[in-house]
C-alpha cells in the first residue's frame, strides 16, 4: 500500500517535472523510478553561479524538500565542467546592494543543501574550481569522474579569501593540514589526489558511472531507519548551520569589504576576461598600462556584449603587456576582437 503510494507520487512528480523543464530553465529536474532527484546544472557556458542561477538552485532545493524526494543527485548537463564556481560577473565592479544579495542567496543555497533532510550526493563530471567545489563539498557524497579535471579552492589565486563556514566544512571533511595546504595556496587536485586525501569519495569512469556511483552509496539508506539518519546528519551538521545563522550579516560585510578592495577587482578582471584556473594574477598587479588595457577589454565586453571577443582582447593585452589599449569607441583599435557571431 505504501509503497504503491509512493510510486504513483513519483510518476505524479516526474510527468510535474517534465512540464517544469520545458520552461526555460538553467537546472534541469528529473526523478528517477527509484525517486531520486537528479539536478543537471545546465546554465551556459560553464554553470557559473550567478544571483538568479543560485535563487533557481534554492528553489530546486526546496522542490526537492516539499515533494518528501528521499535523495538528490547534483550534476552539470555540460561535458567538461561541474561548475566554474561563483560568477565572476557578480564580483566584478559590484553594486553593493546586489551583492549583498547575491552573497545572502549563497549563503542561504549552502544552507538549504548542507542541511538538507534529504540525502545529497555529488556527479561531480567536470571542473570544480572554487564555488563548484563548495557545492560538491556541502554533499554527503561525492563521485567525479576521471579525466584531465581538477577540483579544489582556488580562491586565494584570484585575490579572495573562502568564506569561514566553507573553510571549517573543508577543514571537517579532509585533514586540517591537507586543507590549509589546499585553501592558501589555491591548489587544485586531480581526481587521483582528490581521493587520497579524501575530498571525493570515489572515481568514476563517465557520467552514468558516477551516477550509479552516487545511488549506491544512496540505496545503503534503505538499511537505516529514516530518522535515525536524518537525526544524525542534523546533529553533526546543525552547529554549522546555526553558527552561520548567526553570524550571516557580518560574513556578508567581511566578503563585501575583500570583493570590493582594489587588489581584488584587479584579479577579478583579469579572470573575467582570461579565466583557466592556473591563471596567475600576479602578471597584472603593478603594472598599470596593462591594468588599462585590461580594464578597457572589460569596458567594451559591457558595451559590445557577445560581438566583442573578451578573452581574447585580455590575452592580447597580456602577450603585448599593454602596449595595445583598446579604445572601445575606435574601431581600428577594436576590430580584431568583434566577431560575427
Ligand atoms: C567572494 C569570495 C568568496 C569565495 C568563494 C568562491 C569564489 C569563486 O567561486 S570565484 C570563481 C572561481 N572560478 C574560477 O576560477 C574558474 C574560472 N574558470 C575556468 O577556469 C574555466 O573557465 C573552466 C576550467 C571552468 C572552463 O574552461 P573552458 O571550458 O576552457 O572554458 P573557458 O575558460 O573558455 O570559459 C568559457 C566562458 O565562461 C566564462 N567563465 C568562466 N568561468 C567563469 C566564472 N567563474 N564566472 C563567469 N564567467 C566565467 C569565460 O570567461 C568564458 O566566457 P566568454 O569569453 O564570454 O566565452
Amino acid at each position: 500500500m505504501l509503497l504503491r503510494r509512493v510510486y504513483k507520487q513519483h510518476r505524479w512528480l516526474a510527468s510535474h517535472v517534465k512540464f517544469l523543464s520545458t520552461q526555460k530553465s538553467s537546472i534541469d529536474i528529473k526523478v528517477d523510478n527509484d525517486g531520486i532527484a537528479i539536478l543537471n546544472l545546465q546554465r551556459p557556458p560553464v554553470n557559473s553561479f550567478s544571483m538568479d542561477f543560485l535563487k533557481e538552485l534554492s528553489k530546486s532545493l526546496d522542490f526537492v524538500e516539499n515533494n518528501k524526494i528521499t535523495a538528490m543527485i547534483l550534476t552539470s548537463a555540460f561535458p567538461r565542467v561541474f561548475s566554474a564556481g561563483l560568477d565572476i560577473n557578480e564580483v566584478y565592479k559590484p553594486d553593493a546592494v546586489r551583492f549583498k544579495e547575491f552573497w545572502t542567496t549563497l549563503q542561504e543555497v549552502w544552507m538549504k543543501l548542507f542541511g538538507a533532510r534529504f540525502i545529497t550526493a555529488a556527479a561531480i563530471n567536470g571542473q570544480s574550481p572554487a564555488g563548484g567545489c563548495l557545492m560538491a563539498m556541502s554533499c554527503e557524497y561525492r563521485v567525479m569522474i576521471k579525466g584531465t579535471f581538477t577540483i579544489g579552492m582556488n580562491e586565494t589565486s584570484l585575490g579572495l579569501i573562502a568564506p569561514t563556514w566553507f573553510m571549517e566544512l573543508v577543514k571537517n571533511t579532509i585533514n586540517v593540514r591537507d586543507a590549509e595546504y589546499a585553501f592558501t595556496t589555491s591548489r587544485m587536485f586531480t581526481p587521483e589526489e582528490a581521493l587520497k586525501v579524501r575530498l571525493i569519495d570515489e572515481i568514476a569512469a563517465d557520467k552514468d558511472d558516477a551516477i550509479a556511483k552516487c545511488k549506491r552509496f544512496i540505496k545503503k539508506f534503505d538499511e537505516i531507519t529514516p530518522s535515525a539518519r536524518i537525526n544524525t546528519k542534523m546533529k553533526l551538521r546543525g552547529p554549522a548551520i546555526k553558527k552561520l545563522q548567526n553570524t550571516r550579516q557580518e560574513d556578508t560585510e567581511e566578503i563585501y569589504q575583500l570583493v570590493i578592495h582594489p587588489d581584488t577587482q584587479k584579479v577579478a578582471i583579469f579572470q573575467l576576461y582570461s579565466s583557466p584556473v592556473s591563471a596567475n594574477p600576479a602578471i597584472i598587479t603593478g603594472y598599470d598600462p596593462m591594468e588599462v588595457c585590461i580594464e578597457n577589454c572589460a569596458q567594451c565586453k559591457k558595451m559590445l556584449g557577445a560581438w566583442f571577443e573578451g578573452q581574447l582582447c585580455a590575452e592580447s593585452c597580456i602577450k603585448y603587456r599593454g602596449k595595445m589599449i583598446p579604445d572601445c569607441e575606435n574601431y581600428a583599435s577594436i576590430s580584431p576582437f568583434l566577431n560575427k557571431l
